[in-house]
C-alpha cells in the first residue's frame, strides 16, 4: 500500500517539527525504563506500603516480576458513559490473576460530563479538568509500584487527559479500555427539534425534559459523534485500544470479553517479554497524524484541535492547525454521525464503524499501517470487526461495502471529497470551523457584528428580539486565559432559530463549541484571544464581519486606519463561584488553543 504523498509529507512535517522534542522524550522514557523508580528499586517499607492495601494478592505481587497493573479509573455516576465502569476494576484483578499478573487501582481521576455543565458555570471547569485529570494520572503512577497500566476514561476531556498524564510515563505499556455507547434512545435529529421549539417558547419545560431524558437515557456515552466517541475512533487509529472496541455496547459479553484481551494483552507486552510495547512508542508521529486523519474522515470534535495537539506534545510530537488543514484537504468524509448526519454511535458501529473506516482509509493509503498499537496482530487488526463466536471473541473481515450507505461509506465513493476542516485567518486572528455539517450555502456569512462578553447575554437578547437580522454574533473574552474556555453549546438551539427564520448567522469566539454542534458556522479558538489583546476586543456592534470558509478568512470589514486606531475592549473581571478561583492558575499560565490550551504544557516547555 503506497501512501497518499500529502499523508507523507504532513507526517514529514510534524517528524520535522518535532525532532528535538521527541529525542529528548525518548531519552527520558529511556532513562525511566532503565533507572527509574520500580518495584525492585522501591524499599522494603516502600513496597509494604503499596501491597498492604491489596493484601489479598500480596503473594502474588511479592513474587510476580511479570507485571503489575496500575488502573488508572474515571468512574463516576455523573458522567454516564463512565458509570459503567464501577466493577471494572474487581473483575480485571481477577482476569490479571488468571494472566499470571497482578492489578491495583492506582488512582481515580476527576470526569466532568460536560451535558451536565453546559450552559452552567460549571463549564467553566471544563478545559482545564483535562489537564487536572492529567495531574492525577501523574500522581497515580507516580508511586513506582507498577509496571504497566490501564486507563479507564471515554469523554471529552478524559482521555486526552490520562493520554497527557500516562505518556510522561511513556516507558510503561498501556492499554486504553472504553465502556461503549448506551443503546439508541430519541433520535439526536428529534431531541434538537424540541430544544429548538422550546427556545421558540413551543413546547413546554416538561416535554423538553421528557424529550432530553428519552435521548440520554441509560449508561454508556450519549450517543451522538462529539468529543467522547471521536475519542474513541481516535484510540482505535492510534491502537491504544484492543482492535474495534470503541462501540461495543456495555454489559454485553462482548464489551466483556474485550476488556478481558485488554488485560491480557498488558500481560503479554510488558518489558519482561519479548513484545515489549511502550505506550510512549506506541503513541509516535504517525499514530499522531492517524488520530487527525480519522478525526477528519469522520467530522470528529472540533474540541480535538485542541486536545490531540496537547495529547501530541506530552510525547514531544508537535501538530499544529496547517497539519489538520492540510490533511482536511485530501482525506474524505466517509461518515454521516449526527451532527453530520442523522444517523447515531450505534448506527455508525452496525453499518461497519471504526473498523470500516480504518480499513477504507488505509487502503487508500490515508493512515499509517505500520504503527506500533497494542495489538498483537499490529494495525491491520483495526480494520477488522470483533465478535463473540462460540462463546469466544474472535475478529472478522468487514464486507466489500458497508452495512448502511448513509452513515458509512467507502473512500471511493465518499459523502465528500474532504474533511471538512479549515483554518479562517485575517485582521481577527486564527481561527477553526468546521463545515461538514453546515449547508454549503452559509460557508461564507457576512453580516453586522453583534458583540458580547458572556453567553447568557446572547440568550437574553434572542428572547428580546434583539437578533432577528443577519447577524454575526462575536462572544469574545470566553478563551482559556479568561474564563476556561468553555463550549458555547447553549447558543446552538437559538442560533439555529434564527438561521431556520432564514437569517443569514455566523457565531465568532474565541471559546468552544461541542462536538455536538454542528449546522450554525462557527468560527472558533479565535487567537491569540481577546483576554491580553487578542483583536477581538476591537470589535464593535454594527462592524461589519465576514467569515468565508472558502477562502479561509475572518475579517472585520473596517478601513485599517481605524481599526489600528481603536482600543481594546476591558476584559469582564475574573469570576468567584462554582470553584473558578481555584483555576486562575490555569487560566493565567494557558498558552494558545493551537498549542494545546494548557498551563501544563507551557510551564513545563512542553
Ligand atoms: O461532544 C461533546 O463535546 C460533549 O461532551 C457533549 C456536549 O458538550 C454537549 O453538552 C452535550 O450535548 P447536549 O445534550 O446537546 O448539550
Ligand atoms: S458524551 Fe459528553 S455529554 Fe455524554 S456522558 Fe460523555 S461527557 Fe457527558
Amino acid at each position: 500500500m503506497t501512501l497518499h504523498a500529502e499523508l507523507a509529507a504532513v507526517t514529514d512535517r510534524v517528524i520535522e517539527a518535532s525532532k528535538e522534542r521527541r529525542k529528548a522524550y525518548l531519552e527520558l522514557i529511556r532513562r525511566e525504563r532503565e533507572n527509574g523508580v520500580d518495584r525492585p528499586r522501591l524499599g522494603c517499607a516502600n513496597l509494604a506500603h503499596g501491597y498492604a492495601g491489596t493484601d489479598e494478592q500480596r503473594d502474588q505481587m511479592k513474587d510476580s516480576r511479570r507485571m503489575n497493573v496500575g488502573i488508572v479509573t474515571a468512574y463516576n455516576d455523573m458522567l454516564s458513559a463512565h458509570a459503567t465502569y464501577y466493577r471494572y476494576p474487581e473483575q480485571m484483578k481477577v482476569w490479571a490473576l488468571q494472566a499470571g499478573i497482578t492489578a491495583q487501582v492506582a488512582g481515580g481521576v476527576p470526569a466532568m460530563c460536560d451535558g451536565v455543565t453546559q450552559g452552567y458555570p460549571g463549564m467553566e471547569l471544563s478545559l482545564f479538568s483535562r489537564d487536572t485529570i492529567a495531574l492525577s494520572t501523574a500522581v497515580a503512577l507516580s508511586h513506582g509500584m507498577f509496571e504497566g497500566a490501564a486507563l479507564l476514561g471515554i469523554c471529552d476531556k478524559i482521555v486526552p487527559g490520562l493520554l497527557m498524564g500516562a505518556l510522561r510515563f511513556g516507558h510503561l505499556p498501556m492499554v486504553m479500555i472504553p465502556g461503549g455507547p448506551m443503546r439508541s434512545g430519541l433520535p439526536n435529529k428529534e431531541k434538537a427539534r424540541v430544544r429548538e421549539l422550546y427556545a421558540e417558547g413551543k413546547a413546554s419545560r416538561e416535554e423538553l425534559l421528557e424529550a432530553e431524558i428519552a435521548a440520554y437515557h441509560g449508561k454508556g456515552t450519549c450517543t451522538f459523534y462529539g468529543t467522547a466517541n471521536s475519542n474513541q475512533m481516535m484510540m482505535e487509529a492510534m491502537g491504544l485500544h484492543v482492535p474495534g472496541a470503541a462501540f461495543a455496547n456495555p454489559g454485553t459479553k462482548l464489551r466483556q470479553e474485550l476488556t478481558r484481551e485488554a488485560v491480557q494483552r498488558l500481560a503479554q507486552i510488558g518489558w519482561e517479554g519479548d513484545d515489549y510495547r511502550p505506550v510512549g512508542e506506541v503513541v509516535d508521529e504517525r499514530a499522531i497524524v492517524n488520530a487527525a486523519v480519522v478525526l477528519l474522515a469522520t467530522g470528529g470534535s472540533t474540541n480535538h484541535l485542541i486536545h490531540l495537539p496537547a495529547i501530541a506534545r506530552s510525547a514531544g510530537i508537535v501538530l499544529d492547525w496547517e497539519d489538520f488543514d492540510r490533511l482536511s484537504k485530501v482525506v474524505p468524509l466517509i461518515t454521516r454521525v449526527y451532527p453530520n448526519g442523522s444517523a447515531d454511535v450505534n448506527m455508525f458501529e452496525d453499518a461497519g464503524g471504526p473498523p470500516f473506516v480504518i480499513r477504507e482509509l488505509t487502503k487508500a493509503g490515508l493512515l499509517h499501517n505500520d504503527i506500533l498499537t497494542i495489538a498483537e496482530k499490529g494495525f491491520a487488526a483495526y480494520g477488522t470487526k470483533p465478535a463473540i463466536e462460540d462463546d469466544k471473541l474472535v475478529w472478522n473481515e468487514l464486507p466489500e461495502k458497508s452495512g448502511d450507505d448513509a452513515v458509512v461509506r467507502t473512500v471511493d465513493n465518499p459523502f465528500w471529497h474532504e474533511g471538512g476542516f479549515r483554518i479562517l485567518a485575517g485582521n481577527l486572528g486564527r481561527a477553526c470551523i468546521k463545515i461538514s455539517a453546515v449547508e454549503e450555502d452559509r460557508w461564507i456569512i457576512e453580516a453586522p457584528a453583534r458583540v458580547f462578553s458572556d453567553q447568557q447575554a446572547v440568550q437574553d437578547a434572542f428572547k428580546a428580539g434583539e437578533l432577528d437580522r443577519d447577524v454575526v454574533v462575536v462572544v469574545r473574552f470566553q478563551g482559556p486565559k479568561a474564563n476556561g474556555m468553555p463550549e458555547l453549546h447553549k447558543l446552538t438551539p437559538p442560533l439555529g432559530v434564527l438561521q431556520n427564520r432564514g437569517f443569514r448567522v455566523a457565531l465568532v469566539t474565541d471559546g468552544r463549541m461541542s462536538g455536538a454542534s454542528g449546522k450554525v458556522p462557527c468560527a472558533i479558538h479565535t487567537s491569540p484571544e481577546a483576554k491580553g489583546g487578542g483583536p477581538l476586543g476591537k470589535v464593535r456592534d454594527g462592524d461589519i464581519i465576514r467569515v468565508d470558509a472558502v477562502a479561509g478568512t475572518l475579517e472585520a470589514k473596517v478601513p485599517a486606519a481605524e481599526w489600528d486606531a481603536r482600543e481594546l475592549a476591558p476584559a469582564p473581571a475574573e469570576a468567584m463561584g462554582t470553584g473558578r478561583e481555584i483555576f486562575a492558575l490555569m487560566r493565567h499560565g494557558a498558552n494558545e488553543a493551537e498549542q494545546g490550551a494548557s498551563a501544563l504544557l507551557a510551564e513545563s516547555g512542553l
